[in-house]
C-alpha cells in the first residue's frame, strides 16, 4: 500500500467488521499490516471483545453505524485511506424481507461507495460472493470453474440478486474520480462457503447432531461437490488485496476475484464432518437416506410453515427449496488468479484450517455444557 517513509500511516475502515468473517478480516489487520495506523470498525452491532484491540499500537476505532444510513457511512470514511466492505445481510432462510435485504446490501454498498467519491478515499475492497455467479436456478454444475468459466449466473433469490447487483456497482465505480481528482480502485473477492472459528451455521449443524443423538442423516448424495474455504485465508486474502491494489492498479482495478485455499472438494455434509466428526458426530447413511423429492417437498413445506406462522414467530429452519439446490448443486473453484494478480498464498495449511475450527467446535460444546 505504501512505502517505509509511511509507515503506520495508513487508516483503514472494516464495515461489518463485527460480523464472522468481519471479525478474522479485523484481526488479521492487526497482525499482518504494519502500515496501519487506524484501524475503524462499523457495524451495526459492535462486539464486546473490541475492548481487547484497544490496548495496542494500532489506534481502534469502534462506530456502531448502519450502512443504509448515507451520513453515518460517509462519516466513517471521511480520511481512510482504504475501504473493505464486508457488512451484509446473509439471509437464505427467510428471516428478513427481500426489500430489507436489497436495502442493506445494494443501497448500503451504494453508499460505501458514494462515501467514497465524497471524501477522496481511493481504495475499496468489496466481500461479494460465489453465489453472484451459481449455482444458478437451472442447478447446473460448477465443475472446479475459474473466474473465466462460462456460467449461466441467474438468480431469483433476494440474497444473490442483491450481491450480484452490489458487486456490479462496486466494479463501475472502478475508475470514477474521487474528491481531489484521482481514480478510485476497486475490486470484489467472491468467497465459495465459509467455514471457521466463529462460523454460526456450523454451530447449528453441531447442536443439531447432538439433539439427534450425535448423528446426522445424510440427505446429499456424497459426489456432489460444495466449494468451502477457511475464514483466515479469506481474511488474508482481503487483506493483501488492500495492501496491493495502489501498486497493481492498473492490474487489479475492476476485477473479481474467487477466494481459494487448500481445502478438500466434498460434499456440503461430508466436509463439515471433518469437524464434526472428531467432536464426537457420525454421519449416518452412505447414500441420501430420504429420496429427493420428499427432501424437496419437506423444503416446500417449510416454506409453507414460515408463512403460516410469521404472525406468531419466526420459523426459519435450515432446509428450504433454496437451501437444498444449493448443497445439492456441485460448485467448485480452481484458480490461480489472486496467486497471479497479487502473490497470494494460503496462510493457513488445510491441516491448521481443521484444526482450529476442530479446536473451536470443541470450545463451543464445552461452553454449552
Ligand atoms: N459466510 C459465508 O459463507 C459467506 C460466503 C461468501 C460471502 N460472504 C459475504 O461475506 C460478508 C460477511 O459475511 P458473514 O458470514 O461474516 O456474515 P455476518 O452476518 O456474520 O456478518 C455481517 C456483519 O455485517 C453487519 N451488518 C449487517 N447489516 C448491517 C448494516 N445495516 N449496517 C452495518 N453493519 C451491518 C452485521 O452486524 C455483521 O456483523 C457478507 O457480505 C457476505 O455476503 C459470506
Ligand atoms: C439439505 C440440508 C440438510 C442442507 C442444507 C445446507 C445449507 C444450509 C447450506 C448449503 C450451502 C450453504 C451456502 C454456501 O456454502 C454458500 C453461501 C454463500 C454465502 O455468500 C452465504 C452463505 C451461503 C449461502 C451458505 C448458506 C448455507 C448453505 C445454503
Amino acid at each position: 500500500m505504501a512505502d517505509s517513509a509511511q509507515a503506520q500511516k495508513l487508516v483503514y475502515l472494516v464495515t461489518g467488521g463485527c460480523g464472522f468473517l468481519g471479525e478474522h478480516v479485523v484481526r488479521m489487520l492487526l497482525q499482518q499490516e504494519p502500515q496501519l495506523r487506524e484501524l475503524r470498525i462499523f457495524d451495526l452491532h459492535l462486539g464486546p471483545w473490541l475492548e481487547e484491540l484497544k490496548t495496542g499500537p494500532v489506534q481502534v476505532t469502534a462506530i456502531q453505524g448502519d450502512v443504509t444510513q448515507a451520513h453515518e457511512v460517509a462519516a466513517a470514511v471521511a480520511g481512510a485511506h482504504v475501504v473493505i466492505h464486508t457488512a451484509g445481510l446473509v439471509d437464505v432462510f427467510g428471516k428478513t424481507s427481500p426489500e430489507t435485504i436489497h436495502e442493506v446490501n445494494v443501497q448500503g454498498t451504494r453508499n460505501v461507495i458514494e462515501a467514497c467519491v465524497q471524501t477522496g478515499t481511493r481504495f475499496l475492497v468489496y466481500t461479494s460472493s460465489m453465489e453472484v455467479v451459481g449455482p444458478n436456478i437451472k442447478g447446473q454444475p460448477f465443475y472446479r470453474g475459474n473466474e473465466n468459466t462460462p456460467y449461466e449466473a441467474v438468480h431469483r433469490h433476494p440474497y444473490p440478486c442483491s450481491k450480484a447487483l452490489a458487486e456490479q456497482l462496486v466494479l463501475e465505480a472502478n475508475g470514477r474520480k474521487v474528491l481531489g481528482g484521482l481514480p478510485l480502485v476497486t475490486c470484489a473477492l467472491r468467497p465459495t462457503g465459509i467455514y471457521g472459528e466463529g462460523h454460526q451455521i456450523m454451530r447449528d449443524f453441531y447442536h443439531q447432531g447432538l439433539r439427534l443423538g450425535g448423528r446426522l442423516f445424510r440427505a446429499i448424495p456424497a459426489s456432489v461437490e460444495h466449494g468451502r474455504v477457511y475464514v483466515g485465508n479469506v481474511a488474508w486474502m482481503h487483506v493483501l488485496v488492500a495492501r496491493e491494489l495502489e501498486h497493481r492498479a492498473a492490474l487489479m482495478g475492476g476485477q473479481v476475484y474467487f477466494c481459494y485455499d487448500n481445502s478438500p472438494y466434498k460434499s456440503y455434509e461430508d466436509f463439515n464432518m471433518e469437524f464434526l466428526g472428531p467432536c464426537g458426530l457420525r454421519l449416518v447413511g452412505t447414500r441420501p437416506l430420504l429420496p429427493y423429492w420428499l427432501l424437496l417437498f419437506l423444503a416446500a413445506l417449510n416454506v409453507l410453515l414460515q408463512w403460516l406462522l410469521r404472525p406468531l414467530l419466526l420459523y426459519a429452519p435450515l432446509l428450504n427449496p433454496y437451501t437444498l439446490a444449493m448443497a445439492n448443486t456441485t460448485f467448485t473453484v480452481s484458480t490461480d488468479k489472486a496467486r497471479r494478480h497479487f502473490g497470494y498464498e494460503p496462510l493457513f495449511s488445510w491441516e491448521e484450517s481443521r484444526t482450529r475450527t476442530i479446536r473451536w467446535v470443541q470450545a463451543v460444546e464445552g461452553s454449552a455444557q
